[in-house]
């Protein structure tokens, strides 16, 4: 999607005042790292990992992102919490560009620290975030002390002591003085959620953070996230490989589901739309791929993809990403990157990054692709859905 200017998609219908994080063409390449040898002979391979994504965090937002393993969700998720610089484009925290205010260039309005301490990362793995020689009372009160460092201790305590009561680790004076292996994995979670918590964070990324734990206390997890969610006031964007759980985080919250392919958000919005009635020809591989989503539904057979080889992230296809195994494509989606068509669309609506959706679009009178059906009308609005 590269060569145009795309508007962020997520703007809420308040307007832009209670946007919290902004990105607008954001890329992010990685240098793949080589050996000693290879390294005198040989440039190093550019991984393009996140290319020109441009998406709004409104206030009170639940971001689901989902998309195959290596399509680019934690880097995204990592550029929109200010920890991964981007290659191309820019990261804005309430309008003050966080790289800008990193590097102390031009007018920072916002220090840097204070935008770290707004956007927080609950890990995969609590266990491995949590130091192992540190009761949880020390592990909670070292970041609140080099933020807060006025804090009274006893303030400070009282703050842990509520939290932790507060993700049902009751009493709460027992758990703050256990160390992380005397805690279950689901415990060790919600210590790792309270340390974030407790930098009363505009937006968290939650980075798997279910997947590791058994599916019962998934959906508790999920529930006690999403009711901190509200009561804090808090964004959550939340990485998924599982499409089941993105859809019950995001309905939950009426939140958006963002499907990820290659680097790009290639459809986005509410997941009964997203996920009931998918316009993205990759969407419809995830949804064929999660075939419990509606245990009514027929089941189809065949994957709904020319090609099962995903295409290297070192060098993408031309034109559209999913070309190389889109059942539909054309001729046109070679020569040219549909764009989210974000312009157009309401706030929180259904946004789709495919030359269908625009039934005016050359795509239709392009030839098919060896391999394609021959679909030769258009079978979308023109509205983005
Ligand atoms: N630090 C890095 N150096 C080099 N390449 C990287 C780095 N981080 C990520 N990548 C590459 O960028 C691409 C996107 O990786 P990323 O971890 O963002 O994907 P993902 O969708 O989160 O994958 P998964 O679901 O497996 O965690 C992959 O090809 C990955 O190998």
């Amino acid at each position: 999607m590269s060569g145009h200017t795309s508007s962020p998609v997520g703007r809420s219908a308040t307007g832009t005042d209670d946007v919290v994080m902004s990105l607008e063409n954001v890329s992010v390449h990685f240098d793949e790292k080589q050996g000693f040898v290879d390294s005198l002979f040989n440039e190093p391979r550019r991984v393009k990992a996140v290319s020109d994504v441009s998406i709004d965090i409104p206030e009170n937002d639940v971001l689901a992102l989902v998309g195959e393993s290596g399509c680019g969700k934690t880097t995204l998720g990592k550029t929109i919490i200010g920890v991964q610089r981007p290659t191309e484009g820019s990261v804005s925290y309430r309008g003050q560009d966080v790289w800008d205010a990193k590097d102390g260039v031009g007018d920072v309005t916002i220090p840097h620290g204070d935008i770290r301490k707004a956007l927080q990362m609950i890990h995969q793995d609590p266990g491995a975030a949590l130091n192992p020689n540190r009761k949880v009372l020390t592990s909670l009160e070292a970041p609140l002390e080099r933020w807060d460092p006025e804090m009274s201790t006893e303030d400070r305590r009282a703050r842990i002591f509520a939290l932790l009561d507060r993700v049902g680790m009751e009493p709460p004076q027992d758990y703050a003085h256990r160390y992380p292996h005397q805690l279950s994995g689901g415990e060790q979670q919600r210590v790792a959620l309270v340390r974030t918590l407790l930098m009363n964070p505009d937006v968290i990324l939650a980075d798997e953070a279910v997947s590791a734990l058994d599916v019962s206390l998934r959906v508790e997890t999920m529930d006690l996230l999403l009711e901190l969610q509200t009561q804090f006031n808090t964004s959550f964007v939340f990485i998924s490989h599982t499409l089941s759980n993105a859809r019950y985080l995001a309905e939950k919250a009426g939140g958006r589901i963002g499907i990820m392919y290659l680097g790009e958000i290639v459809e986005i919005g509410p997941p009964d739309e997203v996920l009931n009635d998918p316009q993205h020809p990759y969407s419809k591989v995830l949804r064929w791929a999660t075939a419990d989503l509606d245990p009514n539904e027929q089941e189809m057979v065949d994957p709904p993809v020319r090609s099962i080889d995903i295409p290297d992230p070192v060098d993408p296809p031309s034109g559209c990403g999913f070309h190389t195994r889109c059942p539909e494509a054309r001729e046109a989606c070679k020569r040219s990157a549909p764009d989210l068509d974000a312009e157009n669309a309401a706030p929180g609506a259904r946004c789709v990054a495919c030359h269908r959706t625009d039934p005016t679009h050359e795509y239709w009178n392009s030839e098919p692709l060896a391999g394609t059906e021959d679909t030769t009308t258009p079978d979308v609005g023109g509205d983005g859905r």
